[in-house]
């Protein structure tokens, strides 16, 4: 058990989620709302019963398993409503743990079954994000997400669209969805394009495949950071890069454990990561399908792995370094990061 003390250091720290899936968040109340008012009907009636629908179980076994979740909640964010309703409640979440900053991430070819186009999906995203942003003071952005099972053509319109958003709340794109099955190499040309066109690039990488996808997402594709990276362990040689190079892991431990990154808590490598160097960042991936949430991240590593609170400032900190911000928004997020710590 953790002491009162470092419970309300936990609860009461300026904290960022950068990897954090806006379909991962939506709340069983939201989707009760949203089945009435698009007419669409639920297997139960009351919103504990919903939760095994959104959520995954104890026994989730792979990240197959965990994706399929998604598959429920999708249908409910196909119109502009619903998508500026819940990019607006997962700043309210968000704003809930103290967090000062996020990246909401989503993949606009997933919102587009009642014809909305890349471009309005994400128009609409950004419009829920700024609403929040002014309601609830915190700072937030967009990644576009491009999935692996989805044609190049359909990643490039996401790519496409992103960058005409770049400057307007959107900074980076990413690859999401079954890393067994898609490996990065098949998806060059669609960040050369990225790259071409200037946008900061996260990819999925080391969560359900091993190293060689982290090695291609950085060397190939031009990742600046990495989603998860959990896997990253089993090839030192590669794991080397990553440190010398300080690509900032985005690392979602409740997720990792649930997708079977590795098999369980005593096997999570993040403690050993922080101790070799790695910049470790702590973020939620998706709240409602796991369960979590970004002070539960925090209280989890701390009770497992003896983080001690420098060492979660430094992760803390780490989190407002790699963020996409410009330089002098991150600055300023900095300054404001180190006065809300130093009051503690
Ligand atoms: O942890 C993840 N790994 C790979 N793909 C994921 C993860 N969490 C969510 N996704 C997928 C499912 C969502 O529908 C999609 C867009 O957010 O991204
Ligand atoms: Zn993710």
């Amino acid at each position: 058990m953790l002491t009162g003390r470092i419970t309300d250091i936990v609860q009461k720290m300026p904290k960022v989620d950068l990897h954090l899936h806006l379909d991962g968040c939506v709340k069983p109340d939201t989707i009760m709302i949203l089945a009435e008012e698009q007419g669409i009907s639920l297997p139960v009636t009351d919103k504990e019963q919903l939760l095994p629908y959104l959520q995954v179980a104890e026994n989730c076994s792979s990240l197959t398993q965990y994706l399929s979740k998604f598959d429920f909640t999708v249908p409910f964010l196909q119109t502009a409503e619903a998508l500026q309703r819940v990019a607006y409640e997962a700043v309210e979440q968000s704003a809930g743990h103290y967090c000062k900053y996020i990246e909401v991430r989503f993949a606009p070819q997933l919102h587009r079954d009642k014809g909305l186009s890349v471009d309005e999906a994400i128009f609409w995203v950004i419009e829920g994000l700024k609403q929040g942003e002014r309601r609830f003071g915190v700072k937030v952005r967009v990644i576009a997400i491009c999935m692996r099972n989805h044609s190049a053509q359909a990643n490039r319109e996401v790519i496409e669209a992103a960058a005409n958003y770049m400057g307007k709340g959107l900074v980076a794109v990413d690859l999401a969805g079954d890393e067994a099955s898609y490996p990065a190499a098949n998806f060059r040309d669609t960040f050369a394009l990225a790259r071409k066109l200037g946008i900061p690039i996260t990819i999925h990488a080391g969560e359900a495949a091993g190293p060689a996808n982290i090695y291609e997402a950085i060397t190939h594709l031009g990742a600046v950071r990495i989603g998860h990276g959990v896997r990253v362990q089993e090839n030192p040689a590669i794991m080397e890069i990553i440190k010398e190079r300080r690509i900032p892991l985005e690392m979602c431990p409740v997720s990792n454990i649930q997708t079977k990154a590795v098999t369980d808590w005593d096997m999570y490598p993040i403690k050993h990561y922080f101790d070799q160097g790695l910049i470790l960042t702590i973020n939620t991936d998706n709240p409602t399908v796991s369960g979590t949430n970004i002070t539960e991240e925090y209280k989890i590593i701390t009770e497992k792995f003896g983080f001690t609170v420098p060492d979660l400032v430094t992760l803390v900190m780490n989190g407002v370094d790699a963020s996409f911000l410009e330089a002098n928004e991150k600055q300023s997020l900095k300054l404001e990061f180190e006065q809300l710590i130093g009051e503690l």
